[in-house]
């Protein structure tokens, strides 16, 4: 199955497989990647992710995992043996976390792409403060896009307004994956650090997570024919 050329993953946040899967059979494995949560993961279990890879999609399994690294390792190995294309860490869980994650990939050779969340879309300035971060998040996400290369993450996910920086920081192969990609007329719904997809993707995002936008739009093909025309696809 050739890899779609796209940026786009759809996320597919929905409280069961069946409505998932109403979704999926919309949309093009060859025109976008899905995006599997916790709340459809947790309905549903490993069940959604076979019917998604039997429709031809390619799947970002994103369950943030974020324990001892002893843990996390049996997790991101446990979700890679799914045959997901891309799966992710919290990169708060530090240095020795995200290694132990890298380490038990390579040593299965298992090739799914591993990144790490630095500070969620959903956190303002105050959000972070509240939890004794005492900066903009711009500075913190640096902070753990840095850690976070130097641990061996493929990349990480971050705002699409922080991607211009973390090109020059990180490069431009380093995954810059920016949820809270809002199109001009919608709302920001529960994101704080938001961007349009024409400009999240001038400003260096490598692949832009969609959700509401789309699933919860009036008519979802429509909504979603608008962004690729915005993004000239
Ligand atoms: O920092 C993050 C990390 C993950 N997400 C996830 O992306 C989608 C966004 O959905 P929208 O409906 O487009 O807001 C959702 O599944 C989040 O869990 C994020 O938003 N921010």
């Amino acid at each position: 199955m050739p890899r779609p050329d796209t940026p786009l993953i759809i996320a597919l946040d929905y409280p069961d497989l069946d409505q998932a899967l109403v979704m999926a059979d919309r949309l093009d494995p060859a025109r976008c990647r899905v995006k599997v949560g916790k709340e459809l993961f947790t309905r549903s279990g490993p069940q959604i992710l076979e019917a998604l890879h039997a429709r031809g999609f390619e799947v970002f399994l994103d369950l943030k995992f974020h324990d001892i690294p002893n843990t996390v390792a049996g997790a991101v190995e446990a979700a890679a043996d799914h045959g997901v294309w891309m799966i992710n860490v919290h990169a708060g869980g530090g240095r020795r976390m995200m290694e132990a994650a890298r380490e038990r990939l390579d040593k299965r050779r298992l090739t799914t792409h591993l990144i790490a969340v630095t500070v969620l879309t959903s956190m303002s300035r105050e959000d972070l403060a509240e939890v004794g971060v005492d900066d903009d998040p711009l500075s913190q996400v640096e902070r753990l896009a840095a850690l976070s290369q130097r641990s061996g993450m493929d990349g990480v996910v971050c705002s699409a307004q922080e991607a211009t920086a973390l090109r020059a920081l990180c490069g431009d192969t380093f995954l810059k994956v920016t949820p809270g990609i809002r199109p001009s007329a919608s709302n920001g719904d529960d994101q704080r650090r938001t961007l349009t997809p024409a400009r999240a993707l001038a400003a260096g995002s490598t692949h832009l997570v969609i959700g509401r936008p789309v699933t919860q739009a009036l008519d979802p093909m429509a909504a979603l024919a608008d962004i690729e025309h915005e993004i000239g696809r």
